[in-house]
């Protein structure tokens, strides 16, 4: 072996890539093959790691199939290109006519050859909704694919395979014969576009219902009961339903056009059968769409106001730039502004957070079928997050405008509200002559209005639409302070805190207490995704029918202490035989395995004529590479 001269070993494949994926020596002197072409230096080996770190952009996601002219150009690797020629991409679709049906599609050589259900990620939900989008489906591995409850039903998703909305919602596993295997086997192709069939609907009431109250048993304290081992069925079933409605999809076709700048999968919001008030928008329609993010995968609203002249690029970036620093709780955020034609129309777009099944205060205590009941508490709870909204615009020099029952949303309990509508009102006034002290007096009013409006809906009020004695003396001194025609001095929140500062103390304890509540739930479940990964991880690998006829998993082999210790895990029997079933001891084991601790056990055969002693960092080292082998 001529040590001086490294020709010798230029080809020989550098055992720790296979081991270990990597090899740390590789720029400092290791004379082995790492998976270069040696011609050209250039590494033929998928680049794992940085894969999986790099930061998702759909718009370079190698699953994007634009037409074959702009093809060329994305085949460049660096990110200033994809970008641009994402953004030529949007043009060619702004300055397409809407495809609004087949034949039409047909004829723009751009959508027809782009299909958006194809993009590499998976649009996450609320919890999603605010979630963080997960990492593209290109990663090589497939423990970090983002959960779907969708694909949940119909079996673990293969590790190629995208979680996107359209496919996880027909419930059938890639690879096996649903109705649209045929479609489903070319992901670039017509992917069904339906809602999802009723036999995927989550099935909430499959899960055990609480007992009613009177046959609860009185427990002691050291007693539990099983529901009280996991989450809350009414905090999971809105959970589940606020994934669910995350994740619906519309059928596409029709009227809607399949992408509007940097977003797609448009889901009209608006179902019910009033017309909308055209007032609002200076005389202009207003459509309001749930979408899709082709740029970060995350899910959003879009308000497209229609038909819109805009004189200059400022009328629209102007305002959106003073709203996009409004950061308050009580606030949709503002994410976009753009015009375009995706609509046959010059329509403006703005785009704000989306909050699953948030439904606005005139639905919720108006229309609904059974309207939720209102309180005194907290028509207290919704003044005060009113005012936190309104004294953070106004701080802002920024005026809301349209504070209305429509235009405020109630996205969660207890009560949480938000003022879902901003920015429009400034971009369409844009340069005219308005006088900010005026709106902000105006919001004062608006706010004054809907509250009086909730308060005739009080329990145990005669609801009569103007009737507000059912809310206490003190609500109405607030009523008539902001409802004021003409007030000694102009409104203001300093003055209008004061008069109900303890309410703001009893609000916020309410809150806190609830997201206390909510934390304690959170903390119980939670190990529970890293050691449902770890255990996926563990079955993968184990038991499959080839490492049976394979001699690294035989007892001689380097792998048996996987089996060894997979026994011992889950296949415990005591001194009868009988199999122990303690879940205490699955966890212990799991936790040590997936911090990989220096703590050695003893594992013994069946037959317990061989035992080996090995350390919970050997068995992680032992698993990893057995995965990152079979992932390879
Ligand atoms: N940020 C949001 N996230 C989720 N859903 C929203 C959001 N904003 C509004 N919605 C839902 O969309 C529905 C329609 O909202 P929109 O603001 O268009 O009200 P509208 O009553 O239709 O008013 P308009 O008369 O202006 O059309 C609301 O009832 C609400 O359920």
């Amino acid at each position: 072996m001529d040590k001086a001269n490294a020709e010798w070993a230029k080809d020989i494949p550098c055992k720790n890539i296979t081991i270990y994926g990597f090899c740390k020596y590789e720029n400092e002197g290791c004379i082995f093959n790492h998976g270069k072409d040696t011609n050209s230096g250039i590494s033929s080996r998928p680049a794992l790691n940085s894969s999986l770190s790099s930061k998702f952009n759909a718009k370079t996601a190698p699953s994007f199939t634009p037409s074959k002219a702009l093809n060329a150009k994305t085949s460049s690797s660096t990110a200033i290109k994809a970008e641009k020629v994402a953004k030529a991409l949007q043009s060619v679709a702004d300055q397409q006519p809407a495809v609004s049906s087949p034949l039409a599609a047909q004829s723009a050589p751009f959508a027809s050859s782009f299909n958006p259900y194809a993009a590499n990620f998976t649009p996450v939900g609320s919890a999603g909704a605010a979630g963080a989008s997960s990492p593209p489906s290109s990663a090589p591995a497939p423990a970090h694919s983002a959960f779907n409850p969708y694909s949940a039903s119909g079996g673990l998703s293969t590790p190629g395979d995208e979680l996107n909305p359209m496919q996880s919602s027909t419930g059938f596993m890639s690879g096996s014969p649903g109705p649209f295997a045929q479609e489903s086997s070319n992901r670039h192709t017509n992917f069904p576009s339906i809602y999802p069939p009723s036999h995927s609907i989550l099935q909430y009431h499959l899960y055990a219902a609480d007992p009613p109250l009177h046959l609860k048993l009185p427990l002691k304290p050291n007693e539990r009961s099983p529901e009280m081992l996991f989450i809350p069925n009414d905090i999971r079933e809105e959970l589940l339903k606020k994934n669910q409605a995350a994740l619906q999809v519309f059928p596409s076709g029709g009227n809607l056009p399949e992408i509007v700048g940097d977003y797609f999968g448009l889901v009209p919001l608006e179902f019910h059968n009033r017309v909308s008030k055209t007032d609002r928008y200076q005389g202009h329609q207003n459509s309001l769409y749930k979408v899709f993010s082709n740029f970060d995968g995350k899910i959003y609203i879009m308000r497209r106001v229609h038909d819109v002249k805009i004189l200059e690029t400022s009328q629209i970036s102007q305002p959106f730039q003073n709203w996009k620093k409004l950061v308050n709780c009580n606030v949709a955020e503002i994410r976009d502004a753009f015009i375009t034609r995706a609509f046959n129309d010059s329509s403006l777009c703005v785009v704000h957070d989306y909050f699953p099944q948030s439904s606005s205060l005139y639905e919720t205590h108006f229309v609904n079928f059974s309207p939720a009941p209102l309180t005194q508490d907290l028509l207290w709870s919704y003044l005060v997050q009113l005012c936190s909204a309104v004294q953070a615009a106004h701080s802002l020099n920024l005026a809301f405008n349209n504070i209305c029952l429509d235009k405020v949303i109630v996205t969660g309990s207890p009560g949480r509200i938000k003022i879902s509508d901003s920015c429009v009102h400034d971009i369409l006034h844009f340069q005219e002559d308005v006088d900010i002290v005026q709106q902000q007096q105006n919001d004062f009013s608006d706010m004054g209005s809907l509250l009086r409006d909730l308060s005739s809906k009080i329990l145990g009020s005669n609801h009569d639409a103007t009737a507000v004695d059912a809310a206490d003396h003190e609500f109405r001194k607030i009523l008539n302070y902001l409802l004021d025609p003409s007030p000694a001095g102009p409104k203001s929140l300093n003055s209008l805190l004061p008069m109900f500062a303890h309410k703001i103390l009893s609000v916020t304890s309410a809150l806190q207490t609830s997201a206390e509540y909510t934390e304690s739930i959170l903390a119980r479940e939670l190990e529970n995704a890293r050691l449902f990964r770890l255990m996926c991880k563990l079955n993968f690998i184990f038991g499959r029918t080839e490492s049976r006829i394979d001699i690294n998993w035989s007892e001689a082999g380097d792998k048996f202490p996987i089996i060894l210790f997979y026994d011992y895990v889950f296949h415990q029997s005591n001194e009868l035989g009988r199999p122990v079933m303690d879940l205490t001891h699955v966890l212990r084991c799991l936790n040590r395995l997936d911090a990989g601790t220096s703590e050695k056990l003893m594992l013994v055969t069946p037959d317990e004529m061989n035992c080996i002693i090995i350390s919970y960092k050997e068995l992680k080292d032992l698993i990893d590479s057995a995965f990152r082998a079979m992932s390879q």
